[in-house]
């Protein structure tokens, strides 16, 4: 496969930026330790917006190849916005990566599928890869529909995209039923839908531009269900909460073949 292995911790608002260090500092000396090979997978963290500077300062002092992203921006790039992150501060503090439309944010923002294309649009605009958050809620999933759900929220969340940029996004298939509750879809649930995702990009774009997108799985993740969801086919990475704040546990997702 030659689509690169995304293993990425959102850790939602949980560490200060004192604790955000200490969990960096631990994640990379535990993946260093087990020789793990940074060149082959990357490996991100979403922290708060209030510690993304430390773990700046921590991850270029020290040299270490963790990469790291903001949990959401603004469409604006300045102004009076009260409240909002433009997505230039995110990219003048070394940002790789920003989420854009995670569930929460769906649910407790009201966010649309218009407002995510905008933030989509945003995120390019200033340099990052977004991880756009697709996914439907139980109700959904119960009566059948999930594919076609995931699939509308996705076109409408990448209206505008170019095929320049669909080449290099990211997106997150999160069900919503399995976030947080420790519920983890089946690793063919997963599998079932990266694919669908896919051949949506492959039909919106090419087949060429679908080959390149990362598509990612989460929802309740741990050490122990990671390799068959990463072994599946189209899966190319896992979108982490709760696990990704202990670093020994991320660190063992991250290790994910070994
Ligand atoms: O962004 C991460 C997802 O919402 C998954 O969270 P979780 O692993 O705590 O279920």
């Amino acid at each position: 496969m030659s689509r690169k292995p995304l293993i990425a911790g959102n850790w939602k608002m949980n560490l200060n930026h004192a604790e955000a260090v200490t969990l960096v500092q631990k994640l990379a000396w535990t993946l260093d330790d087990a020789n793990f090979n940074f060149s082959a997978t990357e490996v991100a963290v979403f922290p708060p917006f209030t510690d993304i500077r430390s773990v700046q300062t921590l991850v270029e002092g020290d040299k270490l190849d963790i990469l790291y992203g903001g949990q959401d921006l603004s469409v604006h790039d300045s102004g009076a916005y009260t409240g909002e992150i433009s997505g230039a501060f995110l990219s003048k503090l070394g940002a790789t990566f920003v989420l854009v439309g995670h569930s929460e944010r769906r649910t407790y923002h009201h966010e649309s599928d218009e407002l995510c294309a905008a933030k989509v649009q945003a995120a390019y605009k200033h340099g990052l890869t977004p991880v756009l958050c697709v996914g439907e809620p139980l109700e959904i999933r119960e009566a059948g529909t999930h594919v076609e759900y995931t699939l509308e929220q996705l076109r409408g969340s990448i209206a505008g995209l170019t095929a320049e940029q669909a080449e290099t996004l990211v997106i997150a298939y999160e069900p919503v039923w399995a976030i947080g509750t420790g519920k983890v879809a089946t690793a063919d649930d997963a599998q079932e839908m990266s694919a669908a995702i896919r051949a949506e990009i492959a039909k919106l774009y090419s087949a060429d531009v679908a080959e390149k997108v990362r598509v990612l799985y989460g929802g309740s993740v741990k050490s122990s269900s990671a390799p068959s969801i990463m072994g599946k086919e189209d899966v190319d990475g896992v979108l982490v909460g709760g696990a990704s704040l202990q670093a020994d546990e991320f660190a063992a997702i991250a290790r994910f073949d070994a």
